[in-house]
């Protein structure tokens, strides 16, 4: 039968040993065998399901979520996970909640940003989950601008407390998931006021509802901002609106490792960079990294397999038609996104190395590379997330008709995914930020400070220094070009760590060979995309450039036999892909015929509302009424 058939037959061409691509995909072996087993442990456990999640009311979708993450919680305390377990199971369940900003912004900014005191008192309480947190930065009229947050921090040295207060409607908290129906506590963004001055913008512990009935605390005002893009998808969370009317909090719930407020009202700053208050936002950047290849690659699992299901024109003279993964159009958007997904592992792999690194050496005062850590992580998180949004749609238009259908899986992860361009910081927004930090590099070369790390190419470049002439004319009137150089930045490092990842040990039949090919097909289809940029600089010349097009078009049917072992590499299961399209056994075809009929519309044969509305029309009632 098609697809039982063509992926068995597919899976038997494979010339890379498959077992040992699912250990570098997973990064050890160890980590392979914790993410298969927590994911199989999910698949199996109904509470996780999700195939009805697109057709659930926002009420019943919320309250849905929220028995799944008591499960899980419960089911993370029965089985006693560990943090590497319940991590892998919080992905596996695949629903954005309110536990994700508890875990992954609320704790860490208290670790980042408190001192051992307030670490002491706040961490045991968020860790056994006898508060929930979340993290209320951004405001109706103010996001990428942080230092233009208006809500207001105002210490009074009579009672020795702060006072949280939201002076305008713009002011008013807005977006944070987690606050808009769960949160008890939030780490808020607000400016430090004493004595009448402005200490610019400083986190916050504040109690927001009572832990016996779940009411908000007096002088507070909170709900939910909305129904977002698509069904199912990012509603699961409650992303909410705050308003402070002069809440009253201890002093010590500034957090204070960066500056401290002394009972008497004065401001004390400690020896760390006053950047570390923007600290959480760089561990939560490079983890988005990490989970773009994810995505990525569950779009490109689909997509994939599907394409080989997939069979159109060309009878063959079996009478059978080409399977579409066959046509070389196809080719050349589906795998460079395989590719994509494979260099976006990597890359991620190296940020979080980077990311630990970085926090190592704050613990030992050196600061000296936070810079570069803000910088990659600010770049590789647009890079990244930019291309998976767009490489998510592809996949759909990879699948034909039937990609536009809720079962693909396609649309819901679409719609999840495409906020990463935007949370965590403006895509656009976060490259100026890569710009700058590459023209204060240029700024620097001369001095005799030579440049390290990720921008070590820099000291090779002569034609920089004129740059950096041209900018220092207008920074926002070259800001479009800019980007284009701190995406190029960015790519520069993508590629380097995939040559890196290559330059180790991989053992295995095949697997380094595979993975050269994607490199290289990464690699030159960056080029390709940007030919013009390379033609018009000079750096390659057009036979470089024909050549290189050759090149790729072999790389694609070096690829091809391996392109379904590719992605099982991957190790999804079939509830994680939630896709009939790309099912692990290829039967596509009699299972979209099935979830046709679980559709709420075919409960019924004839619908509700033809008496009213379609018989009238038939029975040309409406037109005699008119007439
Ligand atoms: C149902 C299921 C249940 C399962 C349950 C299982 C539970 C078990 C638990 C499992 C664990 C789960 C783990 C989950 C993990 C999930 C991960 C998190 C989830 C992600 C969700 C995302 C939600 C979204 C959140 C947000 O969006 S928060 C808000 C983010 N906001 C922004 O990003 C704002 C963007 N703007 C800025 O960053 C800045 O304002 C700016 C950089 C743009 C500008 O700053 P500024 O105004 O100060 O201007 P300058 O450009 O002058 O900068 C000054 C100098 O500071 C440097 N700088 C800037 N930023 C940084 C930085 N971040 N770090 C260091 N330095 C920085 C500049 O470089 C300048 O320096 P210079 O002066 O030397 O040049
Ligand atoms: C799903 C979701 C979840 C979120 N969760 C949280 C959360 O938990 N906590 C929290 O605090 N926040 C959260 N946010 C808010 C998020 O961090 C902000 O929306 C984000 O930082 C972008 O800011 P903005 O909305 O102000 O965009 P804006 O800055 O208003 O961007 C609008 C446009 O202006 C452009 N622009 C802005 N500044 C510049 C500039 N200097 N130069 C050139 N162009 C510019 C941008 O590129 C964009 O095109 C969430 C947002 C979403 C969508």
């Amino acid at each position: 039968m098609a697809g039982f058939d063509d992926l068995a037959s597919e899976r038997s061409k494979a010339q890379f040993d498959v077992e040992e691509m699912k250990v570098i995909w997973a990064g050890s072996r160890h980590t392979l065998e914790v993410s298969d087993r927590i994911s199989r442990l999910v698949a199996n456990d109904p509470v996780f399901r999700k195939d009805t999640r697109t057709m659930l009311s926002r009420k019943d979708l919320f309250k849905n979520t929220l028995r799944k993450a008591a499960h899980a919680w419960k089911r993370i305390i029965e089985l006693r996970l560990s943090e590497e377990e319940a991590a892998e199971l919080r992905f596996y369940v695949d629903e954005p909640a309110f536990m994700d900003l508890h875990w992954g912004m609320f704790i860490p900014t208290i670790k980042g940003q408190g001192t051992e005191e307030q670490q002491q008192k706040w961490l045991p309480l968020a860790y056994k989950m006898k508060i929930i947190g979340c993290y209320a930065q951004t405001e109706l009229g103010h996001g990428s601008n942080v230092q233009g947050l208006e809500t207001t921090a105002t210490f009074d040295p009579q009672t020795d407390e702060f006072i949280i207060h939201s002076p305008t409607l713009t002011s008013s908290k807005w977006w944070p998931g987690g606050l808009g129906k769960v949160s008890t506590h939030a780490v808020v963004y607000g400016r430090l006021i004493i004595d009448s001055k402005d200490y610019g913008v400083n986190g916050f512990i504040v109690q927001l509802r009572s832990l016996d009935d779940h009411l908000p605390l007096p002088g507070i005002t909170i709900g939910d901002i909305g129904m977002k893009f698509g069904s199912g998808a990012y509603n699961t969370m409650d992303n909410g609106v705050l308003r402070f009317d002069h809440v009253r909090i201890p002093r010590d719930q500034m957090l204070m490792r960066v500056s401290q407020v002394t009972r008497e009202g004065k401001l004390v700053q400690s020896n760390v960079p006053w950047q570390l208050v923007y600290g959480t936002m760089v561990y939560v950047r490079q983890k988005i990294v990490s989970d773009a290849s994810c995505a990525l690659s569950r779009a490109v699992c689909i997509a994939t397999r599907y394409s080989a299901v997939r069979r159109q024109f060309g009878l063959q003279s079996n009478g059978i038609e080409t399977q579409v993964i066959d046509y070389k159009t196809q080719q050349s958007r589906l795998f460079p996104l395989l590719a994509s997904a494979y260099a976006f592992r990597f890359v991620g792999e190296w940020l979080k190395w980077l990311y630990m690194d970085v926090n190592q050496r704050l613990q030992a005062s050196d600061f000296s590379t936070l810079p570069e850590a803000h910088a990659c992580t600010a770049g590789l998180k647009s890079l990244t997330t930019s291309a998976t949004a767009d490489g998510i749609e592809e996949c759909r238009k990879l699948c034909g008709g039937h990609g536009y259908l809720c079962s693909s899986g396609l649309p819901e992860l679409f719609a999840v995914y495409i906020p990463a361009c935007t949370y965590e910081g403006d895509n656009i927004v976060l490259l100026l930020q890569v710009a700058r930090f590459l023209i204060k590099t240029v700024s620097q070369l001369g001095s005799g400070k030579e440049p390290v790390g990720t921008t070590v190419y820099m000291g090779r470049v002569e034609q920089l220094m004129q740059c950096h002439c041209a900018v220092q004319k207008g920074f926002l009137e070259l800001s479009a070009d800019l980007v284009q150089a701190a995406v190029a930045h960015c790519q520069l490092i993508v590629v380097s760590k995939f040559i890196e990842k290559l330059q180790q040990d991989i053992p295995g039949k095949g697997v380094k060979g595979q993975l050269e090919a994607l490199c290289n097909i990464y690699a030159l289809f960056i080029l390709h995309k940007h030919l013009g940029d390379f033609l018009s600089t000079g750096c390659i010349t057009p036979k470089q450039a024909s050549l290189a097009n050759a090149q790729l078009r072999s790389l694609y049917s070096q690829v091809r036999p391996n392109a379904i072992a590719l992605v099982d590499a991957f190790n999804y299961t079939d509830h994680y892909l939630s896709s009939v399209l790309g099912r692990y056994d290829g039967n596509v075809y009699p299972k979209l015929y099935e979830e046709a009929w679980k559709d709420p519309l075919n409960d019924s044969v004839v619908p509700d509302g033809y008496q009213e509305y379609i018989q009238p029309i038939l029975k040309q009632q409406l037109r005699n009424a008119r007439l």
